[in-house]
């Protein structure tokens, strides 16, 4: 449904997106995750239109994006542009009226996302009184209240409370359900880990890994802990692709690579004597983000 196809945008001399290239299938859930200044926001931007790029396209149902299909997209920008004095009904109403839905739509629509992201009691409040994390509710029934044909989300988690947490993991899940794609930047690794169909990971203004977890895990391999009581220090150097990461208590913690048949690993173990444990631990989203992006990358 979403094509980003080799979108580029410099600012002087800083490259934030570089030939960033991914797609957004109907129905599915696809995380963005990267450092601060990765070139999250700037692609975001980009395909809602906010900013122009400098090279590459932005592609929705097979057309580029023009202004009247972005109307009907839903955005969480990272700057929650909302108007503080507004009262949450009336603004959620003008802004679906503004997407396009008649009053009585809009009106019907407001209600629902008022009650279904807890705001009810809050619904004839101005937004500048009430709590950031009930702003950012409110941002998140603005994304929503049109009805949207895509949904892309700048930090949608950052600043709700556990059970807001849980309401937004089903309320995305639903959409998807519904057919919409919705993409999402998030910091919360675990969270995308739970709730994503694809991650793309960017580094430096490039998508440098994308696919689904399993698959980001089939290119970096599994840790393997041998738990060989008797086993000399050195027993598993010099094994096809494996990494010793370390050996503790009769425990040797391996690093096998990707596509590395692990019965030779188990038969070099049981030659040294008893074999207690062997247990592949296949890393998070966590430990693969640090694998792929390294430490100091923007
Ligand atoms: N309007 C702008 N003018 C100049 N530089 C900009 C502008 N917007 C973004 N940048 C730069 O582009 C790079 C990418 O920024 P971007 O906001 O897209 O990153 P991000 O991945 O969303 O980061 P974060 O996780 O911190 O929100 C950064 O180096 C940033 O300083």
């Amino acid at each position: 449904m979403l094509e980003v196809d080799g979108v580029t945008k410099r600012f002087g001399d800083v490259l934030a997106c570089d030939r960033v290239t991914f797609d957004v299938a109907a129905g599915e859930l696809f995380g963005f995750v990267g450092g601060n200044g990765a070139g999250k926001t700037t692609t975001m931007r980009i395909v809602l239109g906010v900013l122009a790029q400098d090279a590459g396209s932005v592609r929705f149902a097979g057309a580029p994006v023009e202004h009247a299909a972005r109307r009907r997209f839903g955005y969480l920008p990272e700057e929650r542009g909302l108007y503080p004095r507004m009262r949450v009904l009336e603004q959620l109403v003008y802004l679906a009226e503004l997407h396009g839905a008649g009053i009585n739509a809009a009106h019907r629509a407001a209600e629902h996302w008022i009650s279904r992201l807890g705001l009810r009691e809050h619904r004839d409040t101005e937004l500048q009184r009430l709590s950031l994390g009930n702003q950012q509710r409110v941002q998140l029934a603005a994304a929503l209240v049109h009805d949207p044909l895509l949904l892309v989300l700048d930090e949608p988690f950052s600043g709700l409370d556990p059970l807001a947490v849980d309401v937004l993991v089903e309320v995305l899940r639903e959409q998807a359900r519904a057919g919409v794609p919705v993409v999402f930047s998030s910091h919360q690794l675990d969270l995308v880990e739970r709730l994503c169909d694809r991650v793309g990971i960017v580094a430096a203004g490039r998508i440098v890994a994308c696919g689904t977890v399993e698959q980001l895990r089939a290119g970096t391999g599994s840790t393997l802990v041998v738990e060989a009581p008797d086993a000399p220090p050195d027993w598993a150097s010099g094994l096809p692709g494996v990494t010793v990461l370390g050996v503790h208590s009769g425990q040797t913690r391996l690093r096998v690579a990707p596509g590395v048949d692990d019965q030779p690993i188990l038969a070099a173990a049981l030659a040294t004597g008893r074999v207690r444990g062997f247990t592949h631990h296949h890393p998070s989203l966590a430990e693969l983000y640090r694998d792929v992006v390294g430490v100091g990358s923007r």
